[in-house]
C-alpha cells in the first residue's frame, strides 16, 4: 500500500471520541472488508452477550456470579435497588472516610495526622491502584502510597524500611476480594508484626477491603479495626480497580475518583454502541483478532509514550491475560486461548527490546499510546525550535513507520493527557474490549480456574515440609536425601524434599546439610 492508500486507510478507519479527546487508529493492522464483514455478525451476538452481562445476566457461569464493574461508574444500571444503594454507599463511605483523614478528625493514636499509605494485596487487589498511583500520584499528595504486594520477605523488610519512622503514622489498607490470599495475610501479618515490635496497635491503623464474610472481614471486626470497605462478588478482582478496591487508595492520595469513574462512564457509553466502526472497544478487538488470527498467535505489547503510563503494560497483563488465558471454551472443546501481553514505555524500550520486533520473530503487534501534551507549561528547546517531548512524538512515529515497514502491524491510541478522567477511560476501554474479544471467542473471561492450580501445589509444598521437619526432628542422626523421602512416605517427592531442605538450611532454619548440596546424591541432612 503506498503513502496516499495508508493516509486513506488511517482516516477510514480513524475513531475519535470529541468528548474525551480520545483518538484510536487500528489502520496499520491489515484486515481487509471481507474480514470485517466475516466478522460483524459475530460483534453482533457479542454486543447482545455484553449487553445481557450489563443487564445482570450470569455472565461467569462456572462461579454462578454476575458481572457488573460497568455498574460501579454508572449505578442506575445496576439490575436491581440494592446494589445500587451499595455501589452508591460505599462511594460516599470512601469520601467521608477520606476526608475524615485529610482533615486529621482521624488520627493515628498520639500523632496529628496520617502521613503515609502501606497498600497490602495481589493480583487484582494491588496492580490497579499500583498503576493509578503512578499514572495519577502527585508529587506531594496529601499521603504517601507504598506497596506490598507479594509474599517476599526481603521486600517487605525495604518497604519497611523506607517507612522507617513514619509506621507510626501509616494507614495500612489489606486489600483482598477473597479475604484468604495467603501472600496479602503473611503481608498482613509481618506488618502487625512490626507494628507491634514498636509497641503499637494494629488496629487502629488497619483497614480492609474484601468481601463481606471472608476470613479477612472477620479478622478486621473480630479486631476491630479501624475501617472495612466492602467489595462485592460481582466484581472480579481483575476489574475492581473503580471499586474500592482502586478508588480508596486514590481518594486517600488526593486523586480524584469522581473524574476517573467519570471517565469509565464516558468510555462505557462510547463502546457500548453496537456498531463494530464507532464503537473503539469493539475496534480494538477485531485487531486484536486479525492479528493473533484469533487464536492469540502474536503477542500485544504495550508501549506507552509516556513515564507515568508505565504500569499500564503489567495491569493489562492481568487483565487480559487471566480473562483470556483459558483452556476450553464455554462448549467444552480445548481451545488453549489467551494473548501475551507486555511491554514498558516507549522511547525507553527502543534502547531494549525493539530492535527484535523490527527485525527478529514477527510474533507481535504493538499497541502505541501516545500523549499529546507533552508537560505542564512550556519546554525548553533542546535544539533550535525542537523539544524534548518533540523527540519522544518522533520516536513512537518513527517506531510505527519503522514497524509497519517491515510488516510488524500496530494501534495506535492517542490521548490528550494523562487525567483522571483519561485513566478511567482507558480502564474501561480495555476492560470492554476484553470482555468483547472473549465473547467473539467464545469463552469465559471471568474466570481463572487455572491459578488453582499452582495455590494448591503451594501448599502441598508447605504441608511436605512439616512432614520433613517432623521426620528429621524424630531422627537422632543424619539421613540421605533419600531415606527422608522414604521416611516421609513420599519417595516420589524427592526433588520437593531436597528444595525444602536447601532453602531451610540457606535460612539456618531447623535443618541444616552435610555435604554438597549441588550432588544431591552426596548429601546428609539432620535437624538444626
Ligand atoms: O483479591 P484477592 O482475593 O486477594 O485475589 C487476588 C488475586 O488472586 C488470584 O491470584 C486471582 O487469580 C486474581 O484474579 C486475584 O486478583
Amino acid at each position: 500500500m503506498d503513502a496516499t492508500a495508508l493516509w486513506q486507510r488511517y482516516q477510514d478507519w480513524l475513531y475519535y471520541n470529541e468528548e474525551l479527546g480520545f483518538y484510536l487508529d487500528v489502520s496499520r493492522v491489515t484486515f481487509d472488508d471481507a474480514f470485517v464483514a466475516e466478522m460483524t455478525p459475530r460483534f453482533a451476538k457479542a454486543f447482545e452477550a455484553i449487553d445481557a452481562l450489563e443487564k445482570g445476566a450470569i455472565a461467569n457461569p462456572d462461579e454462578n456470579r454476575m458481572v457488573g464493574h460497568y455498574w460501579l461508574r454508572d449505578p442506575d444500571l445496576a439490575p436491581n435497588e440494592d446494589l445500587r444503594s451499595e455501589i452508591v454507599n460505599t462511594l460516599r463511605d470512601i469520601e467521608n472516610f477520606t476526608q475524615q483523614i485529610h482533615t486529621a478528625t482521624i488520627t493515628p493514636p498520639g500523632e496529628e495526622r496520617f502521613t503515609d499509605i502501606l497498600s497490602i494485596g495481589i493480583g487484582g487487589s494491588a496492580l490497579g491502584p499500583e498503576f493509578v498511583a503512578e499514572a495519577l500520584g502527585a508529587v506531594n499528595p496529601p499521603l504517601q502510597i507504598n506497596f506490598i504486594d507479594n509474599t517476599d520477605p526481603a521486600g517487605i523488610d525495604k518497604t519497611l524500611a523506607r517507612l522507617g519512622d513514619r509506621l507510626k503514622t501509616t494507614l495500612v489498607l489489606v486489600i483482598s476480594k477473597s479475604g484468604g490470599t495467603p501472600e496479602t495475610r503473611n503481608g498482613m501479618l509481618e506488618v502487625k508484626a512490626a507494628y507491634e515490635r514498636r509497641g503499637l496497635d494494629f488496629s487502629k491503623y488497619a483497614i480492609a477491603t474484601t468481601g463481606r464474610g471472608s476470613k479477612l472481614d472477620k479478622v478486621a471486626q473480630a479486631d476491630n479495626w479501624l475501617a472495612t470497605f466492602p467489595m462485592q462478588d460481582w466484581v472480579g478482582g481483575r476489574t475492581s480497580e473503580l471499586s474500592s478496591v482502586g478508588l480508596l487508595p486514590a481518594a486517600l492520595q488526593g486523586i480524584d475518583i469522581r473524574a476517573i469513574l467519570a471517565g469509565a462512564k464516558q468510555m462505557d457509553a462510547a463502546t457500548r454502541i453496537p456498531d463494530l466502526k464507532s464503537n473503539p472497544a469493539a475496534l480494538m478487538a477485531l485487531a486484536w483478532y486479525h492479528a493473533g488470527n484469533g487464536k492469540g498467535e502474536k503477542d500485544m505489547v504495550i508501549l506507552p509514550y509516556k513515564d507515568s503510563l508505565l504500569l499500564f503494560s503489567r495491569y493489562l497483563q492481568q487483565l487480559i491475560m487471566e480473562s483470556l488465558g483459558k483452556e476450553t471454551d464455554l462448549d467444552g472443546n480445548k481451545v488453549f486461548q489467551g494473548i501475551a501481553v507486555y511491554g514498558n514505555k516507549g522511547s525507553t524500550d527502543q534502547h531494549a527490546y525493539v530492535q527484535q520486533l523490527r527485525e527478529g520473530v514477527n510474533n507481535f503487534f504493538v499497541t502505541l499510546i501516545e500523549v499529546l501534551t507533552d508537560r505542564e507549561g512550556s519546554s525548553t528547546e533542546i535544539d533550535p525550535g525542537v523539544t524534548a517531548g518533540d523527540y519522544l512524538s518522533g520516536f513512537l512515529q518513527g517506531t510505527r513507520k519503522a514497524l509497519f515497514e517491515n510488516k510488524r502491524q500496530s494501534i495506535t491510541i492517542t490521548i490528550p493527557e494523562v487525567t483522571p478522567v483519561i485513566v478511567g477511560s482507558l480502564i474501561a476501554l480495555y476492560e470492554r474490549a476484553v470482555s468483547l474479544y472473549a465473547a467473539v471467542v467464545n469463552i469465559n473471561a471471568y474466570h481463572q480456574p487455572g491459578v488453582e492450580a499452582g495455590k494448591k501445589a503451594a501448599a502441598s509444598i508447605l504441608n511436605l515440609q512439616n512432614m520433613v521437619v517432623d521426620v528429621l526432628s524424630k531422627t537422632g542422626g543424619s539421613l540421605t536425601l533419600a531415606e527422608v523421602a522414604d521416611k516421609v512416605g513420599r519417595p516420589d517427592a524427592i526433588e520437593d524434599i531436597y528444595k525444602i531442605i536447601r532453602h531451610l538450611d540457606a535460612n539456618g532454619r531447623m535443618v541444616a546439610i552435610d555435604g554438597n548440596a549441588g550432588n544431591p546424591g552426596t548429601m546428609r541432612v539432620m535437624a538444626r
